[in-house]
């Protein structure tokens, strides 16, 4: 199946007591918006760094479009995948386009092209005002924004991100999401983490809620919600299956 299907992951990290990822499955389809939702300490960020070939598992499979991450895939696979990590992945001492110039380097991009490149998106993002500005003289959300743009210099048909919207003004926040959307009806896939629920039911067409190092539910917001007499929400469909115990 072309996107993203993962098989029976098992991760345990060196020294940890308990499994992060228990027999781990499920999958997005390709050219789709998707959330991977649950509690603190679920494992999303596991998971999606396993899919980003950035952690190993201990067991199972991923494939992206088809394409196992063995030796033979990897460059192909880090071609269409950009990453958005919940860390903001810049050099606080170089400006935007410094940082970026940086990045499109490491993919082969150079000159002028990149430049071009880099000076448009940062207009996509509202940034181009700031663009020789050092990143430690950032707001918190244009520092998300331009840690976005470094993902998406070589243009990857599969957009991976680490809670994105989290802890930004809502301005930032509305114009990552309208940059989602833009980006998903160019024909890309979409795969984020977020905690903010009413968010996700909005963005996502499909979603997968995991607690524990499983995936406990997989399928559209709206037939989820439709599918628990109980539910007007996607916030009562998590709660509804990960239950309403804190995790400390
Ligand atoms: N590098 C690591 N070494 C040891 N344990 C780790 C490491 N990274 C994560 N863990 C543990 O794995 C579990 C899952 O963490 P992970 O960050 O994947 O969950 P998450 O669902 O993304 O959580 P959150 O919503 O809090 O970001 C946690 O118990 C965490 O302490």
């Amino acid at each position: 199946m072309a996107g993203i299907v993962v098989k029976d992951l098992y991760k345990t990290y060196k020294g940890a007591e308990e499994p992060t990822l228990k027999g781990l499955s499920f999958s997005f389809r390709e050219g789709s918006i998707a959330g991977l939702l649950g509690p603190n300490g679920a494992g999303k960020t596991t998971t999606i760094s396993i899919i980003c070939g950035l952690v190993r598992a201990n067991d199972g499979q991923v494939l992206i479009n088809d394409m196992p991450q063995d030796a033979a895939h990897r460059e192909r696979i880090k071609k269409l995948i950009g990453v958005v990590p919940q860390r903001i992945a810049l050099y606080p001492q170089l400006s935007a386009v410094e940082n970026l110039t940086y990045f499109g380097n490491l993919y082969g991009f150079k000159g002028k092209a990149l430049l071009q490149r880099i000076m448009e998106l940062l207009e996509v993002f509202g940034l181009e005002k700031s663009a020789h500005k050092e990143i430690y003289k950032y707001s918190g959300g244009m520092k998300r924004r331009a840690n976005i743009i470094a993902a998406i210099l070589h243009n990857p048909s599969l957009l991976v991100l680490d809670e994105p919207t989290a802890g930004v003004d809502v301005q930032s926040r509305g114009m990552i999401l309208q940059f989602l959307r833009d980006y998903n009806r160019q024909g890309n896939s979409i795969l984020y983490t977020s905690h903010l629920l009413e968010e996700a039911q909005s963005l996502c067409e499909e979603v997968v809620i995991m607690d524990e190092g499983q995936m406990i539910v997989q399928g559209n917001p709206k037939e989820l919600i439709q599918s628990q007499p109980t539910c007007d929400n996607l916030e009562d469909v998590f709660l509804h299956y990960t239950g309403h115990a804190l995790r400390d």
